[in-house]
């Protein structure tokens, strides 16, 4: 049987699989539609990345103490999910605008009230979407801080909508909010601002 590792972390996850919602499904479509001038772009992902920021935030800050045997297998946390169970996205950005589209369906495995999802899964799909905003803005990046207020709770397996943007950036500041609707826009989910640090070169993460 064909099922090599590389195989597996080269997969681009952002793309439909028979998990999908037929909402989901629905919005990827339009969105690759709006792909079609270039004024937004499908973002790739992977569970490992080998990118060239990859390579310079290893270069650059992360200590080599860090890197052991169990490290090395370390792979994104939203993707370490089988199909379905967790965290299924597709995230689109429109550079002009600075801003982060990402089509979100969370699995049962995502659950914390029965029936809704868990706080800590809808924060952690914030700080992708928001990360990667303030990522594609400002380079290497850090959350420093994510402030979300949790208006209504998110039905287990629903597809919602995450809509980020860059705000303002001071210096190695780069200041994102990012709220999340359902698809029909008459819900509002949560409303969040977040504070992401570009790292400075001359210090090595501890
Ligand atoms: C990391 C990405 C790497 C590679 C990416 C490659 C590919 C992408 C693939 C997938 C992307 C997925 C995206 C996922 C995004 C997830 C991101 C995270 O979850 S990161 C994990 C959680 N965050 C942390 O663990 C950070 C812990 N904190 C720190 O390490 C440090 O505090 C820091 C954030 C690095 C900042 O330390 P520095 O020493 O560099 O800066 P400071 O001099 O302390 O501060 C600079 C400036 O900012 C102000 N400030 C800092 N923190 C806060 C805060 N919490 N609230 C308000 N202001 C803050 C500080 O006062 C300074 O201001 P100034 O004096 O006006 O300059």
């Amino acid at each position: 049987r064909l099922f090599s590792s590389e195989k597996l972390t080269q997969r681009d996850h952002s793309l439909p699989n028979p998990s999908w919602s037929k909402d989901l499904r629905l919005l990827f479509d339009q969105f690759m539609k709006k792909c079609e001038d270039s004024s937004w772009k499908r973002l790739p992902s992977y569970k490992c990345e080998s990118s060239q920021r990859v390579q310079d935030f290893k270069t650059h800050f992360l200590d080599p103490k860090f890197m052991n045997e169990q490290t090395v297998h370390g792979q994104l946390f939203t993707r370490s999910f089988e199909d379905g169970l967790g965290f299924e996205y597709a995230m689109f950005c429109n550079d002009a605008e600075k801003r982060i589209v990402c089509l979100f369906q969370g699995g049962p495995y995502l659950q914390g009230v029965p029936g809704f999802l868990h706080g800590g899964a809808i924060a952690t799909i914030i700080d992708a979407t928001t990360g990667m905003t303030a990522l594609l803005a400002g380079g290497i990046v850090m959350t420093a801080n994510l402030n979300i207020n949790f208006k209504r709770p998110i039905p287990l397996c629903s597809t919602v909508v995450l809509n980020s943007q860059l705000d303002k950036v001071e210096g190695r500041k780069f200041f994102v909010s990012c709220n999340i609707h359902s698809v029909d826009g008459k819900t509002l989910y949560s409303e969040t601002t977040g504070l992401f640090i570009k790292l400075d070169p001359d210090k090595r993460l501890k």
